[in-house]
């Protein structure tokens, strides 16, 4: 049978409320145990709040409410009871200690969700969307998130798998007819409809890039010559004084990471140490990670000072930046320009160049313009419909479009239908990974590691 688990709902710290949720076959035992109601007493009314107060041997413990769910009316399916106490670190673990001396077992991480998965009450992706959801840095992605909980890729998935189980029965009776043109039709009727299917996953996984996008936000690495203006570029972007600012080149050592709302998504700006040959060791130190940033960057914004002359160490960043998405900022706009822009355009002929002053603001408005339209691609759509939205779930798709391509194929060259059936099976089977139903035990604890304690 299933133990009994307890842990923390609500975050440690300060605050008005604290939760300590209890899920289990003897969840209400544990809360007996624990927590002795003021009017009344046992059984507490189902989903009904009860003040009372929980005590241990030393004296009160803390006020609190109860509730309780009973099984299978619950966020786990199972028996689930909350106590609610004052917020703060110290009552919430003394409550829990409690609960944990009087059966309980400390929950693992995603333990809830998890149960609520094994349970049946939501799928993979839909348990997934629940730490999207506490994840969620912007309206938009809060959105896409609850989305997703609510169940709409969920749906998109399984109505893909009930026309495939279609399909698969079309082709069994075709199997039990073997006269020639019975076979010939079914596969072509069939090898129109996987075409379909193809088109359907095809648009779930073009706007997965947009989906991942909402969820982790982009990385956007600001790089350049020492003194550029990075920090101050930050800074005005941010509208907070963030990163310090002076004029002695190598100021800013580590990077410095603060994230910026663009239209709803999340951008992660990274402030670097300015790239140069010399240094001390730390300012090298700093400039590999300026280097790693950039690396692993969706997007460049490279920060040149308008007000001197291009050097050596300019040359070598473009050469560093060719293959990447790059935004070039040409800075200090508001003094003479000294810097030969041509050379930019020659050195790197696919980026844009703005000119902008992070002293006085100029330009700003249309550098988050192009940061955003540059990430995004212009073609932004508004949630809305089922989206992809991990890598997990777009692989899993990309491994169903393979398979219904190899089925459409044998379909409209005409072989066995049971060749075309074992493709489609394969397809059944991916799409199975993104709800979960076909995932071994062991990826599915991987998944639910990963999540917080007490959800
Ligand atoms: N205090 C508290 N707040 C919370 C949660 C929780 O577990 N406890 N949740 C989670 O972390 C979320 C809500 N999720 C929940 C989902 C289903 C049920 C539930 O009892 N479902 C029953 C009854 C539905 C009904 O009354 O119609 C059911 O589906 O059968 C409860 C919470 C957010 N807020
Ligand atoms: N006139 C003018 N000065 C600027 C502008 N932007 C930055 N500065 C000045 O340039 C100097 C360097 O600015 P920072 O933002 O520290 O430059 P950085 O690129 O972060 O430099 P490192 O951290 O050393 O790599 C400071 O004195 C800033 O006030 C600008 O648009 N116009
Ligand atoms: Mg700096």
């Amino acid at each position: 049978m299933a133990r009994t688990i307890a842990a923390p709902a609500t975050p440690p710290g300060q605050g008005g409320v604290g939760i300590v949720r209890i899920s289990g076959p003897e969840a209400l035992a544990v809360l007996e145990k624990v927590f002795r109601p003021q009017k009344g007493g046992y059984p507490l009314v189902a989903r009904r709040m009860t003040y009372g107060r929980v005590a241990d041997e030393k004296g009160l413990v803390d006020e609190a409410l109860a509730v309780y769910f009973a099984a299978p009316h619950s966020y786990t399916g199972e028996d689930v009871c909350e106590i609610q106490c004052h917020g703060g670190s110290m009552a919430v673990r003394r409550v829990l200690e409690r609960c944990l001396s009087n059966g309980a077992a400390l929950a693992q991480p995603g333990e809830f969700t998890k149960r609520a998965f094994l349970n049946g009450r939501m799928d993979l992706s839909q348990a997934e969307a629940v730490m999207d959801l506490i994840g969620a840095q912007s309206e938009r992605a809060l959105s896409q998130a609850a989305d997703q909980l609510s169940g709409r890729l969920r749906g998109e998935i399984e109505a893909m798998q009930d026309a495939l189980t279609d399909l698969m029965a079309q082709l069994e009776v075709a199997l039990d007819y073997p006269e020639e043109d019975v076979e010939e039709e079914t596969l072509s009727s069939v090898a129109a409809r996987i075409g379909l299917l193809r088109e359907q996953g095809g648009a779930l996984l073009a706007q997965f890039s947009q989906g991942r996008l909402l969820r982790e936000g982009a990385r956007v690495a600001i790089v350049g010559r020492p003194n550029a203006g990075k920090s101050s570029l930050l800074n005005a972007l941010l509208e907070a004084d963030r990163a310090i600012v002076t004029d002695i080149p190598g100021t800013t050592r580590d990077t410095l990471e603060e994230t910026l709302i663009l239209n709803g998504l999340p951008i992660h700006l990274v402030d670097t140490a300015g790239l140069r040959q010399q240094g001390d060791a730390v300012e090298r130190i700093g400039i590999a990670r300026a280097r790693a940033e950039l690396e692993q960057s969706d997007l460049a914004l490279w920060v040149v000072d308008g007000s001197q002359r291009a050097g050596e160490e300019d040359r070598q960043l473009a050469q560093a930046l060719r293959d990447k998405a790059v935004l070039i900022l040409a800075n200090k706009q508001d003094l003479e320009r000294q810097f030969d822009i041509a050379l930019l355009e020659q050195w790197l002929p696919q980026a844009e160049v703005l000119a902008i002053s992070a002293l006085t603001g100029n330009g700003l408005d249309e550098v988050k313009k192009r940061i955003f339209t540059r990430l995004t691609g212009g073609n932004w759509e508004e949630a809305g419909g089922a989206r992809l939205t991990n890598a997990r779930q777009a692989a899993a798709m990309a491994q169903a479009l393979a398979a219904l391509e190899r089925a459409e194929d044998s379909a409209r060259s005409g072989q066995s239908p049971d060749f075309v059936e074992i493709d489609l099976r394969d397809a059944f089977a991916a799409l199975g990974e993104i709800t979960g139903h076909t995932l071994h035990e062991q990826i599915i604890d991987r998944i639910f590691e990963k999540f917080c304690l007490g959800k």
